[in-house]
């Protein structure tokens, strides 16, 4: 197995409790180099999930918690996650530059920080329901950017965006600033037809300027997830992948 590209590579633990996640965990050994915990898993076990699976994995963890409240609020709850030692944490960018860098204030770079834009599940339309309304495509990549500058000037370290507007934020933010990339599905994976909208392949969006990929879905739901794993890595060699 071709492993250089594991680092990369962050799988969504997206399981309701610890006894349903940590079986894949041995599977994926030295093929992702990184595991998220998201809300269920956070929510299905408590706080206690971060030294639980750092006792089962060596890859780093990525809590998603998607922080999204009044600034005072975020600032005080980040200053309590910065105790179970994650490597990484997300945050909404639509929180606004007020929200952000008490955020970044609270963490002081024990961890680093990343901004969501737009959810991956989120299209045209679904802005549309909530009384934002983009002309196309082009203005969906604008707005992406527009948030990720605000990330970078609230001093985050990065932003969650989908493979489509990678290139624009790298564009506009620099090479030093991360594009973390959900919405992946490798084309044996596609069709399947689930709630992501802005979806792209790992090959693709690696050329794109994507620094990390988070896949779920294709690896977890695979009936071998060592080998799904496998041709994703694969596929990420095949494109023109980060340092
Ligand atoms: O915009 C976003 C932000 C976060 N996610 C999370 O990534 C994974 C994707 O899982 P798949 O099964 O590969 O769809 C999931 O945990 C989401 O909560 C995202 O998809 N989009």
């Amino acid at each position: 197995m071709d492993t250089s590209f594991s680092k990369h590579l962050i799988f969504a633990l997206d399981y309701p409790d610890f006894a349903s996640a940590a079986p894949i965990l041995p599977l994926l050994a030295g093929r992702v180099g990184v595991v998220k915990i998201g809300l269920e898993l956070f929510l299905g076990e408590g706080p206690d999930i971060v030294p639980r699976i750092r006792d089962k994995s060596d890859a780093e963890v990525f809590l998603d918690l998607k922080l999204h409240d009044i600034p005072a609020t975020v600032e005080r709850s980040v200053r309590n996650l910065k105790k179970l030692g994650v490597d990484y944490l997300t945050l909404h960018t639509a929180g606004g530059r007020e929200m952000l860098s008490k955020a970044a204030d609270a963490a002081g770079g024990s961890m680093k920080l990343l901004g969501v834009t737009v959810l991956t599940s989120s299209g045209l339309s679904t802005l549309k329901e909530t009384g934002l309304e983009l002309k196309d495509d082009a203005a969906m990549e604008d707005l992406v950017k527009i948030r990720a500058v605000l990330a970078m000037e609230s001093g985050l370290s990065g932003v969650i965006c989908s493979g489509h507007e990678a290139a624009g934020v790298k564009e506009r933010c620099g090479a030093g600033f991360l594009a973390v990339t959900p919405g992946i599905r490798p084309a044996w994976s596609l069709g399947r037809g689930d709630d992501q909208k802005r979806v792209m392949t790992p090959e693709r969006a690696l050329a794109a300027g994507a620094d990390m990929l988070v896949i779920g879905r294709p690896i977890r739901d695979a009936s071998d997830p060592g080998w799904a794993a496998d041709q994703i890595l694969k596929e990420m060699a095949g494109g023109k992948g980060p340092e």
